[in-house]
């Protein structure tokens, strides 16, 4: 039996780690610090993981770093504080504000008060509107990266049938409207929660990009033999970390995306370059 060739998140994000340290520091030649400031509320551990990776990604790339930590009783009011001291700190060139919030608090809200131009995570509802557009704007990292590791190892979009799994605002939906695009070409199904006969959707498509947060919900024999299977799935259990692609997938696909180590490091990637990229347009004037 034959084995899905791994589309590597974890060496793809090191090379593109690489391309923006020479693009940072032409930046720093020119007097331009990009800044990278982060929000997070509460102490879920596995945000504050992703937190700290991400400064870590600024640390190596040569992307200044402004950390702001609110512990998880904090009110929507002092949230949005620091979203508004953001904005109006000219060393924060680009900022994120860490998802999920705690229980009682409009994220919503809190996204929408961000300054678009420092939107790094591409969430604000101005820059989806865009994408909706077509027009240029920064686009979610986790959307970008999918689509950023299928076009370095050439898994052709162009035509191509892709089931996307989950529609949640940081993946399922956006990807949707990125992959319909004309420079992408691909035609989507968004499944969910309350799609009626999911295996049949799924083994109708060249590219499945499971993201709903169910372990081992796509299966071998939902796969079409040959399909490209991202798995961005991350469920937190006491024997560690399962995705949503069961294991056996690995036999039956030609291309598979793992998690660990494939959409997530992509993620963290594109959210350096869409502070690069602000920085850049923003030097050009
Ligand atoms: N404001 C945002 N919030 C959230 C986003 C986002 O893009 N913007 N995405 C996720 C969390 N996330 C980044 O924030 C993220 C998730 C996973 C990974 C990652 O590298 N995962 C590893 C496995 C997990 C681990 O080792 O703990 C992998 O797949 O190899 C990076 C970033 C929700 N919130």
């Amino acid at each position: 039996m034959s084995s899905a060739r791994i589309l590597d998140g974890k060496a793809t994000a090191a090379a593109i780690r690489a391309e923006l340290t020479e693009r940072v520091a032409r930046l720093r030649a020119q007097g331009v610090v990009p800044g990278l400031g982060t929000v997070i509320v509460g102490d879920d551990p596995g945000s504050h993981a992703y937190v700290r990776g991400k400064h870590r990604d600024c640390a190596q790339v040569g992307i200044e770093s402004i950390q702001v930590e609110l512990p998880a009783d904090a009110t929507q009011e002092e949230v949005e504080a620091e979203v508004r001291r953001l904005n109006a700190d000219p060393a924060c060139t680009g900022f994120i504000v860490q998802l999920p919030l705690p229980k009682g608090l409009d994220a919503n809200r809190v996204l929408a008060l961000m300054d678009p131009a420092k939107d790094a995570d591409g969430l604000h509802p101005a820059n989806l509107g865009w994408l909706v557009h077509g027009n240029p704007a920064p686009l979610p990292c986790t959307p970008r990266g999918i689509v950023e590791l299928l076009r370095r190892y050439d898994v052709e979009l162009a035509g191509a049938e892709v089931c996307v799994i989950g529609r949640g605002i940081t993946v399922g939906r956006p990807l949707g409207l990125i992959l319909t695009r004309r420079s992408e070409n691909a035609t989507v199904t968004l499944c969910h929660t309350r799609t009626k006969d999911l295996a049949a959707h799924v083994r109708n498509a060249d590219i499945v990009v499971a993201a709903a947060g169910v372990p081992g919900l796509i299966r071998a024999d939902m796969v079409r033999p040959g399909a490209a299977v991202l798995d961005v799935g991350i469920t937190r259990t006491d024997a560690g970390l399962v995705g949503d692609v069961d294991p056996g997938v690995r036999e039956v696909a030609g291309w598979l995306a793992p998690m660990p180590g494939g959409v997530g490091p992509m993620t963290r990637a594109m959210l350096l370059t869409n502070v690069v990229e602000a920085a850049e347009a923003a030097s050009a004037g």
